[in-house]
């Protein structure tokens, strides 16, 4: 037991011996399993910190056929606030971690700075931030929330001027990605997320395609050293207000991220729901050299819910884990639910991903393999349920425990103290 924590759980090493007897006894090293999850960052997006709000007071609606529902008190108004909330939530979560950023959480001094002129000393306190913890950085361009996107279209925008000015916002994005992955010493992962899309029955589904990969084509021209900043395209089946037509679906940045060398991002809630985004990793990473995920959980129409330990999240951790992938997926978090507590919102999400990590680890694959081998396929499903029942909680208990956060739902208590004691005060 780490001498300093203190947890309402005397019995968690105890659990935890007998647990790894449990598990060598199927050739399992818990103790392996443990450290390689150490090492696997989540990145934690700021945007469930405010309802997907930021910084820019433009009085602009969030658009982009995006929604937050519920209004639970005490949203992060200013950076300083975004930053404590996120200091509380990363104190609960087991293991280093990494921020995942947009551009409009830019800090400008109360200064309106358009999107096309940010800089990365717009964005010089969340590096410090990050540095200070020993954090990377991921980043977003924000093609929504702008009057420039209120007609549901940017990058395909086919106004001239209007899409110039989301490439060069694209093109400000990633100087500023790469200064943050510079200043980080680690890859900073810019992801290009934009809505564009029509509600009804389009005439021409090509010409915006042709737009959107010209576009592209103009942002990512300057070449930028891949230490520093890494390019990411994500796609979506359908948005609020985009459900007949959706310019960047899959397929188009699917192609487009395989002939341009970019990562794919990949976000579980943007597909078909007969889709499952555990089924595509090996797909995309025949082709690609890294992708990223955005994990989320899609409920009928919203792509954003809070990420739990449901079958489909088991099942993306166990294809990274089974198919040694760790080292080329970048594991990001997407969703945003303003009827609960905030920070617990991002505690729940986060140490479900990484709950789900250390079961796939805690696996004997290689077994498993060989009975696949070998057609054994009786054998293969009788084990494969036999896991879920194994002491996996009380590995989990034994790695929050080392890593001196909270055990259980112990966490909670800290996240009511803090609602009571800072929450409540927000206007
Ligand atoms: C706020 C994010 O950019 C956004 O959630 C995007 O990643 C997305 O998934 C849009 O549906
Ligand atoms: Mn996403």
């Amino acid at each position: 037991m780490h001498a300093l924590s203190p947890s309402p759980y005397k019995d968690v090493d105890q659990a935890f011996a007998l647990a790894k007897e449990r598990y060598a006894g199927l050739g399992v090293d818990v103790d392996r399993a443990i450290g390689r999850l150490a090492k696997v960052p989540i990145s934690l997006h700021c945007w469930q910190g405010d309802d997907v709000g930021g910084f820019e007071d433009s009085g602009e609606d969030i658009g982009g056929g995006l929604a937050v529902t519920g209004n639970y008190p005490g949203r992060a108004r200013t950076p300083d606030e975004l930053r404590a909330d996120l200091d509380l939530a990363l104190s609960l979560i087991p293991g280093t971690h990494r921020l995942n950023l947009h551009a409009s959480y830019a800090e400008t001094g109360g200064r309106p700075v358009e999107r096309d002129a940010l800089e990365p000393a717009h964005f010089r306190r969340w590096i410090e931030w990050a540095k200070a913890k020993g954090m990377g950085m991921d980043f977003n361009p924000t093609y929504f929330a702008h009057p420039k996107a209120a007609d549901g279209f940017t990058l395909a925008h086919p106004d001239d001027g209007i899409r110039k000015f989301w490439i060069d916002h694209g093109i400000a994005c990633r100087r500023i990605g790469a200064a943050i992955g510079q200043a980080l010493g680690s890859p900073c992962v810019t992801n290009v997320w934009i809505p564009d899309g029509m509600k009804d029955t389009p005439i021409d589904r090509k010409a915006p395609r042709q737009r959107l990969a010209a576009a592209l084509d103009a942002m990512f021209a300057e070449p930028l050293d891949r230490r520093h900043n890494l390019d990411a395209v994500e796609g979506k089946l359908f948005g609020l207000g985009s459900e007949s037509y959706v310019v960047g679906s899959h397929e188009f940045y699917l192609g487009y991220a395989v002939s341009r060398k970019k990562l794919v991002c990949l976000d579980a809630g943007h597909y078909h729901p007969t889709e499952s985004l555990s089924d595509k990793i090996s797909s995309v990473l025949t082709y690609l050299d890294e992708i990223l995920l955005h994990v989320s959980r899609g409920v009928r129409w919203d792509s954003d819910h809070v990420v739990t330990l449901t079958d489909e999240l088991e099942s993306i951790a166990q294809e990274l884990v089974r198919g040694d992938y760790l080292g080329r997926v970048h594991i990001g978090l997407d969703f945003f639910d303003a009827s609960i507590n905030r920070i617990a919102a991002w505690v729940v999400g986060t140490r479900c991903m990484l709950k789900a990590l250390l079961m796939a680890m805690l696996e004997p694959t290689a077994e498993l393999r060989r009975l696949e081998a070998e057609g054994n396929y009786t054998a293969r499903l009788a084990m494969l349920e036999e896991l879920k029942t194994l002491p996996f909680g009380a590995v989990w208990d034994h790695y929050c425990q080392v890593k001196d956060v909270p055990v259980g739902p112990a966490w909670l208590g800290k996240v009511k103290s803090y609602e009571a004691e800072v929450l409540s005060r927000r206007g």
